[in-house]
């Protein structure tokens, strides 16, 4: 079979080619020249497969989408804690090279606009760092999330740096506010030259599915960063990303983003896609207009906006009922103490606290009506896919309790999604499955039960 997928990106590409509309970025002129005729999209799965459309070969430079991943490498050089001190997290509402400043902590608003940005590049390394020195690190960085070695193009750097009088203006304005210790002409330049490494929107996409995959890239295996990073960073491209349109994008497209005036932008919808698209003509945000449409294109028809609520939590539980059968038929239940049910709980899917707490309320419900007097409970995970780490906590002290009720409790956990830690929860019964499950109940009352499905 030919997959649809890499038909579909062709199609969006296409489609919004006849939008024309927004200009290159003008202040500096390798990207005013650029070829607004180009246009590119890509996806990169979690898993690092990416599929991709148009001019998936153009290098452009990486510009403001590198602030997102200079961010994380700041919090890994100087902590958590100092980029907070120097560095807010919350929108702006202006143009993303505007001087400004937070009331109260003169701090700037966010890393994601120039003067947040400048600020997170002298946290690179160390204070007194050389500008050679931090370049080295973020080129470093940003090659093992690409995958391979990117580089500087001079063009873009010595063309920018003709006109950097708006960024030196930031770079004195953060050291007279005491948020940079080091030259701010050092730091300004340096941060134009991050701006200036290039990549393809494949490079971007696998960017960032590093974030979407908490932190490890999907091909390496490498930890590249903390998942709390990961998170960070996404979260701050959630609210800041955009700039002044940033609320109107979170509404609208609904996932991560971030763009850059060469005209790509950068989206990351969390454990599922990275998503990168390219055309240079950008709109008065200095976001790229048909990367724009792109974006609002994939989160309409794949249904990538975060605040779906698309996986309700309520078919999470089943319950079912064994029945004791009474009889002389040896492969059915036969014994004179145990003319009781058992009752089986099962579990599916990706569960996370929601999940487990219809769990909890199942427990809670059947054991103490229909149910009570069920000679055993049985918790099958066999169809849960995973679960996280609150939904874990949750039912390891659900079947505390069980146990501390006196009930008879099976597990069935053939993938082990629990991960069992004797220490923490007393343990009941695990087995394999349902012959294993017959056996136990057997051994604590019950001779055999059948169930009107399997575990
Ligand atoms: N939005 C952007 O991509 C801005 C980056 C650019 N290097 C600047 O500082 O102006």
């Amino acid at each position: 079979m030919k997959s649809p997928i890499p038909d579909y990106l062709q199609s969006v590409v296409e489609n919004v080619r006849s939008n024309d509309g927004g200009a290159p970025a003008s202040y500096i002129d390798v990207l005013a020249k650029a070829d607004t005729s180009k246009l590119a999209v890509a996806l990169a799965m979690v898993d690092g497969h990416i599929y991709s459309a148009g001019d998936d070969k153009i290098e452009f430079s990486i510009q403001s989408i590198s602030k997102a991943f200079v961010y994380a490498i700041a919090i890994e050089d100087a902590g958590l804690p100092a980029v907070l001190k120097k560095i807010g997290m919350e929108p702006s509402g202006d143009a993303f090279n505007h001087l400004s400043l937070q009331k109260g902590t003169n701090r700037p608003f966010n890393p994601m606009i120039n003067a947040g940005a400048i600020a997170a590049h002298s946290l690179v390394v160390a204070p007194d760092a050389t500008l050679e020195q931090r370049t080295e690190r973020i080129l470093d960085a940003l090659s093992r999330l690409a995958g391979r070695q990117l580089q500087v193009d001079e063009k873009v750097f010595e063309a920018e740096m003709k006109d950097a009088n708006r960024n030196m203006g930031i770079g004195y304005m953060l050291k007279a506010a005491g948020i940079i210790s080091c030259d701010p002409a050092v730091a300004v330049r340096g941060y134009i030259r991050q701006c200036a490494i290039t990549v393809n929107v494949k490079d971007l996409a696998l960017m960032a599915s590093v974030l979407c995959n908490g932190g490890v890239h999907p091909v390496s295996g490498e930890k590249l960063m903390p998942p709390e990073s990961a998170r960070q960073v996404l979260s701050v491209m959630a609210t800041c990303g955009m700039y002044d349109g940033a609320g109107e994008w979170l509404a609208t497209v609904g996932f991560s983003a971030k763009s850059g005036v060469a005209g790509a932008i950068m989206g990351a919808l969390p454990g599922q896609v990275g998503i990168a698209a390219f055309s240079p003509k950008l709109d008065e945000h200095g976001n790229s207009v048909r990367g724009v449409d792109i974006c609002r294109k994939l989160s309409a028809d794949m249904g990538l906006h975060l605040m779906n609520s698309s996986q309700v939590a309520l078919s999470t539980v089943q319950t079912s009922v064994a029945t004791i059968v009474a009889g002389a038929d040896t492969s059915k239940v036969h014994h004179p103490n145990c003319d009781r049910e058992v009752v089986v709980f099962s579990l599916r899917g990706a569960v996370r606290f929601a999940g487990s707490e219809r769990l909890t309320r199942a427990l809670e419900e059947e054991l103490s009506g229909p149910h009570s007097d069920a000679c055993a409970v049985v918790l099958s995970f066999r169809e849960t896919y995973s679960l996280n780490a609150i939904a874990r906590r949750v039912i390891h002290e659900d079947i505390k309790r069980l146990l501390e009720d006196g009930r008879n409790v099976v597990v069935t956990d053939p993938s082990g999604v629990l991960q069992w830690d004797p220490l923490k929860t007393p343990r009941p019964a695990v087995v394999k499955n349902e012959v294993e499950a017959r056996e136990v109940i057997g051994g604590a009352g019950c001779r055999t039960v059948t169930t009107s499905d399997g575990w």
